[in-house]
């Protein structure tokens, strides 16, 4: 309950008087539902149908005034009035039906504004741990759930006014029979609780339920050339038959739910209409007028009542996705990467211009703090400004980790980064990372045209320098043969071309920023000698003025390199430049570039 009261607040701090406003509408259309109903009797009175006894009846006044009418006038009369009430009703609903949604709509998107920008604002590590689909799920349907859910609230709200003021209104007619009616609702309410409860639960199956779906979806969607190479067809359609199989039962056992509890309340209002006639009539000599206004009011506060039970339940099965939401926007919060109050206030950061080098001073990092194993152990080094540097080591020695680390994306366990010898944390992280241009071993283009693409990273590009860009990247001659040149949309994660064009494509994005620092992880890994050895040449001319920082597996490409560092099992095992480290027969760094030049040759 907690975490819809908390997303209740967040409606009324996010649309305030406005939804005071529609609360008062919804009083106000039930008063003047409630106005409709006593009508009745002057109506019945009027017409001649039966003889009603005004005496007794609240609105005896009203019938008397009428009566001072002559006959064929007070028919109209009432008749009239019963229009204008029902009409004035309908419309302040139809107002209020748009606001209400007007209003939902609204919250929708603030939700999902206010739950991306925290994601967007999210340190790495936090996406380091979660799986891509759960939040996806996350901020689609369960967002959405969440939205919906609200959207039930306020419909519960406006059922609970209705049936009060209803209920008001019966108690006025007949307090003992109003009470009898209430001691029932109570016993039902009380048998109410299991279908609220078992609606909770199908609710928790279905949020664990799309979570597998999408995650499986995703998965093989990504790994579908796998699939067909290795004919996995028939395992991954077993999966899918028998989680399809899961959400079948989980929803039709949720439709169940629901009819069973629809009948058990339908029932149950046959039976009390049943009694409460025949107690009226036999114990409580009500009289006929009254019975005739409280059977009215009943017949429709019943289907409302059972309208809030069908409301709980379906709010009920929500919650779940309510919880979810609320703790990922808690993770959101902690995993907030920088403080900085409002986008002017980031914007305002410049980029910094490292002048001695970037610094590791005793650095370890753990992925995971609850296990032994540390990623990188105890590393000092030193990257001097301007110059470049090298990364290299076996696979999973620790070098992403390294850059990561440099770049801010992660922080030390142990040990701190240093830029210029300041410590690298807050705003100087921020002022780091808009110095960098990185690239990495997955490029990643966005679903856009290669001009856009380029314009996305810096908007003030001209076709000119577009086109300089491409040329650094040795990505123009082939961007030239397009028929749509720069207009070309890259496809799904750059499907349409292939690994080494999309290589240089994102070099000439990263390139095109005018970085202070390159980072380039495997960035040159799927080209031909002959393209690498094109952008070699380019990023020595580079050097002096901009830092480099390579990490690469193909050793030729890193022969200019000022300085190489050579990890093995996250830690420093051998620096200096690369003839020296050549030159250490005994050293790893020889023994990597044995083994190439072996199978190089
Ligand atoms: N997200 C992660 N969660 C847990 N462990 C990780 C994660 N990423 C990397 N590691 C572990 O940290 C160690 C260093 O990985 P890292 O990716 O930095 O190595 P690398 O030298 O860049 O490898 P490669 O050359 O294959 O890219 C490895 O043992 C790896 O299994």
């Amino acid at each position: 309950m907690g975490y819809i009261i908390h997303y209740l607040k967040k409606l009324y701090a996010y649309s305030g008087n406005k939804l005071i406003i529609s609360v008062i509408g919804m009083v106000v259309i039930s008063l003047l539902d409630g106005a409709g109903v006593f009508l009745l009797l002057p109506i019945i009175s009027a017409s001649g149908i039966a003889s009603v006894n005004t005496g007794a009846s609240p609105i005896a006044g009203l019938l008397t005034f009428l009566q001072s009418f002559p006959k064929a006038l007070g028919l109209p009369l009432i008749l009239g009035m019963f229009v204008v009430l029902m009409l004035g009703q309908n419309w302040l609903q139809r107002f209020l039906t748009i606001r209400e949604a007007t209003i939902q709509q609204k919250f929708l998107r603030h939700l999902r504004l206010d739950t991306y920008t925290a994601l967007m604002q999210s340190n790495w590590v936090f996406f380091i741990k979660r799986r891509k689909s759960d939040l996806i799920n996350s901020l689609t349907t369960e967002l959405t759930r969440v939205g919906f859910g609200t959207t039930l609230i306020l419909q519960l709200i406006a059922s609970v006014i209705f049936t009060l003021i209803q209920i008001g209104l019966a108690f006025w007619l007949s307090p003992v029979m109003t009470l009898f009616v209430l001691a029932f609702g109570f016993i039902l309410t009380l048998f109410s609780r299991r279908f609220i409860k078992s609606a909770k639960s199908l609710g928790g199956q279905t949020s664990e339920l799309s979570q597998s779906f999408l995650a499986g979806i995703t998965d093989q969607l990504g790994g579908m050339k796998d699939i067909k190479s290795n004919t996995l067809e028939g395992s991954r359609l077993a999966w899918f038959h028998s989680l399809t199989q899961k959400i079948m039962n989980e929803q039709v056992d949720y439709i169940k739910l629901r009819s069973a509890s629809q009948f058990f309340y339908k029932a149950a209002s046959a039976l009390l209409i049943a009694s409460f006639i025949y107690l009226s009539v036999t114990l409580f000599h009500t009289k006929v007028e009254q019975l005739l206004l409280i059977i009215v009011i009943f017949s429709r506060l019943w289907p409302r009542f059972t309208s809030i039970q069908s409301n709980m339940e379906q709010i009920a099965s929500s919650i779940p996705a309510f919880r979810s939401l609320l703790q990922l926007q808690e993770e959101f919060a902690s995993a907030k990467e920088f403080h900085t109050e409002n986008k002017q206030d980031s914007q305002a950061i410049s980029p910094i211009a490292v002048k001695y080098g970037i610094e590791c001073r005793n650095v370890s990092f753990r992925y995971n703090r609850n296990e032994p194993t540390y990623a990188l152990t105890d590393i000092n080094l030193h990257i001097p400004a301007l110059q470049m540097t090298a990364i290299v080591g076996r696979s999973g020695s620790g070098k992403s980790t390294l850059v990561d680390i440099i770049m801010g994306l992660m922080q030390p366990e142990v040990g701190q980064v240093l830029i210029d010898g300041e410590p690298l944390q807050d705003d100087k992280i921020l002022s780091l990372r808009k110095s960098i241009s990185y690239v990495s071993q997955d490029p990643f283009l966005f679903h856009a045209s290669i001009r856009e693409n380029l314009l996305m990273i810096s908007p003030e590009a001209s076709e000119g320098q577009m086109w300089e860009a491409l040329e650094f990247s040795a990505a123009d001659e082939f961007v030239r043969k397009l028929p749509q040149g720069l207009d070309t949309i890259i496809g799904d994660r750059g499907v349409r071309f292939s690994g080494g064009e999309r290589q240089r494509l994102v070099l000439a994005r990263a390139i095109l920023r005018k970085p202070s620092i390159l980072v380039l992880d495997e960035a040159t890994s799927a080209l031909d000698t002959e393209n690498e050895a094109g952008i070699q040449e380019a990023l020595d001319l580079l050097k002096g003025k901009i830092t480099l920082v390579v990490i690469a597996h193909r050793l030729s490409t890193i022969r200019n390199a000022d300085q190489v560092i050579v990890l093995d099992q996250g830690s420093v095992i051998q620096q200096g430049d690369y003839d020296q480290l050549a030159a250490e027969r005994e050293g790893q760094f020889s023994n990597l570039l044995g083994n190439q030049l072996v199978v190089s040759s």
